[in-house]
């Protein structure tokens, strides 16, 4: 099974103060975006480490590579993108589809994994049935179709109407997004299922829901502090989908405080 090439930025630690371990955080984001969904997190999280903000397989500006996906190839992209940027170990934050290859990651390569957020994320997502027809209409119809369903759940409708700007960007990236990429990852997801092995992640885990997200709603995020050994839970009050985007200081600080030495 080939590896993708992944797209990766990374933000050099400015002002970590000497003596404080110098650990990457590796950031993977959601179905349908780019990599550009963690500006707000940079700037919190260059306080305690180099941030690394990676597009995933299929999406923005990575490989698309149109063969059976699953999470553990998805995982597999990003050792090797690790590899190639000499990362030895790093806290691995994902939301959602990244929450996925991050649990992924500390199942396989426990190794590479110092910290663990999973934010807006799940064991399972939903049955294999709904992500088949969403396959379908991404190969046949593109994701100008998808993008309206999907979208209203990443966002509160008071919060997207104030801010039109972001709503643009992140509709942008959607729409932008190579519908074969998008539909081998939801090959993925139709294929995920750690329910029966969180007992096994042994890295320190912040597990982050949010109040409004429709998507993965707290009830099914929660399963993942419950199953997973001394996990923290944190849930984000008024925050949906997006929480990184719609509640940055409420995401920032929970993660901050979660990782820093
Ligand atoms: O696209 C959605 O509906 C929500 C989602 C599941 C996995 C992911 O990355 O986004």
């Amino acid at each position: 099974m080939a590896n993708a090439m992944l797209a990766l930025d990374s933000f050099p630690t400015k002002s970590v103060p000497d003596g404080i371990p110098d650990i990457p955080i590796v950031l993977l984001g959601s179905l349908g975006s780019k990599r550009s969904m963690w500006r707000e997190q940079i700037d919190a999280l260059n306080t305690i480490g180099p941030a690394y903000a990676i597009d995933i397989r299929g999406h923005g500006d990575s490989q698309v590579l149109d063969e059976s996906t699953t999470m553990a190839d998805l995982a597999q992209d990003v050792i090797r993108s690790l590899n190639m940027n000499e990362i030895a170990s790093a806290h691995i934050v994902g939301l959602s589809i990244g929450g996925a290859i991050a649990q992924e990651l500390a199942l396989s390569a426990p190794e590479r994994v110092e910290r663990l957020v999973l934010s807006s994320t799940a064991p399972k997502f939903g049955e294999a049935g709904a992500w088949q027809q969403r396959i379908d209409t991404a190969r046949e119809s593109g994701l100008d179709e998808l993008v309206g369903p999907v979208m209203s759940k990443w966002f509160t409708p008071d919060w997207a109407e104030a801010h039109p700007d972001v709503i643009a960007n992140i509709h942008r990236n959607f729409v932008g997004t190579d519908p074969v990429g998008y539909a081998r990852c939801c090959e993925a997801l139709a294929g995920f299922d750690t329910r029966e092995r969180l007992g096994e992640i042994a890295a320190p885990t912040l597990v982050v829901s949010a109040t409004e997200d429709g998507s993965t709603p707290p009830e099914v995020v929660r399963q993942l502090a419950d199953g997973i050994d001394g996990a923290k839970w944190v849930s984000i009050s008024g925050g949906a989908h997006m929480c990184n985007l719609q509640c940055a200081d409420e995401y920032n600080t929970a993660v901050v405080d979660f990782l820093k030495p």
